[in-house]
């Protein structure tokens, strides 16, 4: 769908709420509702302000959907992530995402028919396919279902040669699984074999050690796999996947799926068995753009002074998706990217808002990229400004709990006291990224920091006369354990330990309104028991005092007569 014309992007004024006072758009990242037990670290955390919000239940706090079919995922087995759940927030409609267009473009036949494809095909005769990607089933950046599909479908429409280099997951799935996912892997190179097609994994490394970096955090992460997976090299080689993952892990009390160390394949003469070449095919299967879009970068920019790629191969490259619609990279892809349009940032500029948004780099593309359905840079210069605060490199960040939460909340709060803005937007991150690291005690930290980084923006809000929103874009630190899905209680191992669990979940999160610019008569509708992220963007609309746009999902708010 196109743009509306020039006059449609004006908003009606709100026919009750006044425009002028400053809005303050807080999103907890990984802030979810679970049973307030020992294992939920927002429960045991000390947070006095999220549970002061909570006290305004039902009129001013409740709990909205961000997982599954309300953030355009496939299934509600699909827990939410920062990707749908930003864009879902920002566009303030559903949109089929990734997952499930490329589910469609598989079940369809119709990704091996496109110009995409057709494109990587032109190298199967002379050249290798190498499929580049998170092996994993958590669905969040890839599948591996749709990796079976895709290497099955190359295979059938001709691909001679095919090489997998491998990212181990442990963040979306339990950490450990990797084992499984690679026997299944080697078990499906196997059957390829057997039938003829020259199919071996080339190399392998931990999802946040080895490429899947992003927002440019941290440069060396893409060039461990640019090394391993373009000129074959890594400081480990081993003869197949599972026995690289089984010595790596002897050899490192520490080992972890996320962290596992680069390694290559090598065949019996010593040589690795899969370096991309001249002539050679690339597809990153991720459906996922921001942990993509760096090596999507090295791979397609002629012009590029990230790292020292010492051999540039003459490649036919797609994504499976375009990760970045402004940038276009990219530049050729399988599956059309859902098409993100007019979405909240867009219209808020067109109408003179004046927006701040401000993250640490880990985070920092979530409220600004993925918020604005997954485009760079800014709508006008003149109204917006994006601010990002450095995040630290190279560690976990269960070692470093507070990351740049009272960072975040100093700029947000200046932000509000210069009176410069109508719209101030921060990602705190600590929820997620800690959680992540399945460090239950580091997460209660991290909880504790995000609260008080919270604080600081209610208080600005509050010298300011204005408005807050307060909400999250899934679930994550509230359930930091596998449980049965029966009894809630946790799953143990093989030998009795708790399993952790380090992923997002596919519980409610909170969303709460308030400050003394809120107008009395506003209360959350009590007929919309099922409203999702995608309900936020118009309640926002509301509150900065216009109407939103017609197909916008309906706002979370109401105005009676107080
Ligand atoms: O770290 C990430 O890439 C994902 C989990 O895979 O988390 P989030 O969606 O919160 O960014
Ligand atoms: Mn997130
Ligand atoms: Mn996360």
């Amino acid at each position: 769908m196109n743009g509306p014309s020039s006059n449609d992007w004006v908003l009606p004024a709100h026919p009750k709420l006044l425009k002028g006072k400053t809005l303050a758009v807080i999103v907890l990242d990984g802030w979810g509702e679970q049973v307030p037990d020992q294992y939920n670290a927002i429960h045991v955390a000390s947070t006095p302000t999220m549970d002061s919000l909570k006290e305004g239940a039902p009129e001013h706090w409740r709990l909205i959907r961000a997982h599954g079919p309300a953030v355009g995922l496939p299934s509600e087995d699909d827990m939410g992530n920062s990707e749908v759940g930003h864009n879902a927030l920002g566009a303030g409609r559903i949109f089929a995402q990734g997952a499930k267009l490329v589910d469609h473009a598989l079940e369809t036949g119709k990704i091996f028919e496109g110009a995409g494809f057709k494109y990587i095909q032109e190298c199967f005769s002379d050249g290798t396919l190498h499929l580049i990607g998170l092996l994993s089933d958590g669905g969040v950046h890839s599948r591996y279902d749709q990796l079976q599909a895709l290497m099955r479908g190359s295979a059938a429409h001709g691909a001679k040669r095919i090489r997998v280099h491998a990212l181990t997951d442990g963040r979306d799935v339990l950490d450990g699984s990797s084992f499984h996912f690679m026997e299944q892997l080697e078990k499906d190179l196997e059957e390829l074999r057997k039938q003829g097609v020259d199919a071996l994994l080339a190399s392998g490394g931990g999802r946040m050690y080895v490429t899947m970096d992003r927002y440019e955090n941290d440069w060396n992460v893409v060039k461990r796999g640019w090394d391993a997976q373009v000129l074959g090299e890594a400081p480990n080689k081993f003869k197949s996947g599972l026995e690289a993952l089984k010595h790596l892990k002897a050899a490192n009390p520490k080992f972890n799926d996320q962290y596992c160390p680069p390694f290559v394949i090598i065949d019996d003469s010593g040589k690795a068995v899969g370096p991309i070449l001249d002539g050679d095919a690339v597809v990153t299967f991720n459906f996922r753009a921001d942990r993509m879009i760096m090596l999507a970068k090295a791979l397609e920019y002629e012009d590029f002074d990230k790292f020292d790629r010492v051999r540039v191969p003459k490649i036919n490259y797609a994504g499976m998706l375009q990760y970045d619609g402004e940038l276009k990279l990219p530049s050729r892809y399988l599956v059309n990217p859902p098409e993100i349009d007019r979405t909240s940032g867009e219209y808020l500029v067109k109408n003179g808002v004046r927006t701040y948004a401000c993250s640490e780099t880990v985070k920092f593309g979530h409220v600004t990229f993925f918020w604005n359905g997954n485009r760079s840079g800014l709508f006008d210069e003149n109204l917006e400004c994006y601010y990002e605060i450095p995040s630290d490199q190279g560690i976990t960040f269960n070692e470093q709990p507070l990351m740049k939460a009272l960072e975040i909340g100093e700029k947000a709060r200046d932000a509000i006291l210069s009176g410069k803005y109508d719209q101030v937007r921060v990602n705190l991150p600590n929820g997620d990224m800690v959680g992540h690291t399945g460090d239950i005690k580091a997460t209660i930290i991290a909880c504790e920091a995000a609260d008080k980084a919270v604080k600081m923006i209610l208080d600005a809000i509050d010298q300011v006369g204005g408005i807050y929103l307060v909400t999250a874009d899934h679930g994550n630190a509230e359930d930091m354990v596998k449980r049965n899905p029966k009894t809630a209680q946790p799953l143990l191992d093989k030998n009795g330990n708790i399993q952790i669990l380090t992923s997002h979940t596919c519980w409610p999160v909170p969303i709460a309104i308030g400050g003394p610019g809120l107008s009395p008569g506003v209360r959350f509708r009590a007929d919309l028991p099922d409203g999702g992220l995608a309900n936020v963007a118009a309640t926002m609309m509301n509150l900065l005092g216009f109407e939103a746009p017609a197909d916008y999902e309906p706002s979370l708010i109401e105005v009676v007569e107080s």
